[in-house]
């Protein structure tokens, strides 16, 4: 459903961003995306998502059908919960489509909430909310969790495995966590290199998701810290 066909993105030094990159995703998955700092994951979610169309190559999918969660929330400050949710759509219509997604996001409560009142997980669970109330059916993750304590990162990505079971929202997520990647993808893309190369592809679980602490999913974190040239470390 979403096929990009060697797309490069260089800037003007020309020694930056990532090259030749091809891979396809099929509906309903979710794709990681890791690699060193600096090997061009942001730029490429940039490209996806339709931010950044100065890019050489080709990319086959609905722009019209992406959400996007970043790290940082990006809250309205002066907006409660359910208008920053729903901005920019005409919420009387759409009451039906909030209700439902406070519940998906476990927020209903915190209706009347304005950011600054917000734990740093719920303003998380709020971005999320507002990333799927266009019905995406492709959501790019961009770091979600990364600012979040240990605790409050297990349970949303718990809740991104309950939205992805209930809606099959295809997902691509970039992540400097292996661990996250290991319990949240089907399949992970390894980039190396400046300007970043996909390196190699490994497929997680069928029976997704393992547990935790699954010994399988030891075995593919040595696997993906050997592909980074990072096993010794
Ligand atoms: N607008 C820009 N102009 C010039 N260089 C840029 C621009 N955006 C990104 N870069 C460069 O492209 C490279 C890749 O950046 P990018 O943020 O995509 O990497 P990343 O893999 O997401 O890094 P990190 O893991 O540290 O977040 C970096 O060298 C960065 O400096």
């Amino acid at each position: 459903m979403l096929a990009v066909r060697n797309i490069s993105r260089t800037f003007n030094q020309g020694k930056t961003g990532f090259q030749n990159i091809s891979f396809s995703i099929q509906k309903g998955e979710i794709i990681g995306i890791i690699g060193t700092s600096g090997c061009g994951k942001s730029t490429l979610l940039r490209v996806l998502s339709g931010l950044d169309s100065n890019f050489k190559g080709s990319l086959d999918l609905d722009l019209a059908a992406i959400g996007m969660v970043f790290q940082e929330p990006r809250l309205m400050p002066w907006l409660d919960v359910v208008d920053n949710i729903s901005f920019g759509i005409h919420y009387p219509e759409q009451k039906q489509k909030v209700t439902e997604l406070l519940q998906l996001v476990g927020l209903v409560g915190f209706e009347k909430h304005f950011p600054k009142d917000l734990s740093g997980g719920m303003a998380q669970r709020t971005a999320i909310a507002r990333s799927l109330i266009t019905e995406p059916s492709i959501l790019l993750l961009d770091e979600p969790f990364s600012a979040l304590d240990a605790f409050t990162k297990m349970q949303l990505q718990d809740l991104l495995l309950s939205i992805w079971k209930r809606r099959n929202t295809t997902m691509i997520l970039v992540t400097h966590d292996i661990d996250e990647a290991l319990y949240l993808c089907d399949r992970i893309l390894i980039l190396r290199g400046q300007p970043g190369e996909l390196y190699s592809q490994i497929s997680i679980s069928s029976e997704k998701p393992l547990s935790r602490s699954h010994p399988d999913l030891a075995l593919k974190k040595a696997e993906i810290l050997q592909l980074l040239d990072v096993s010794k470390t």
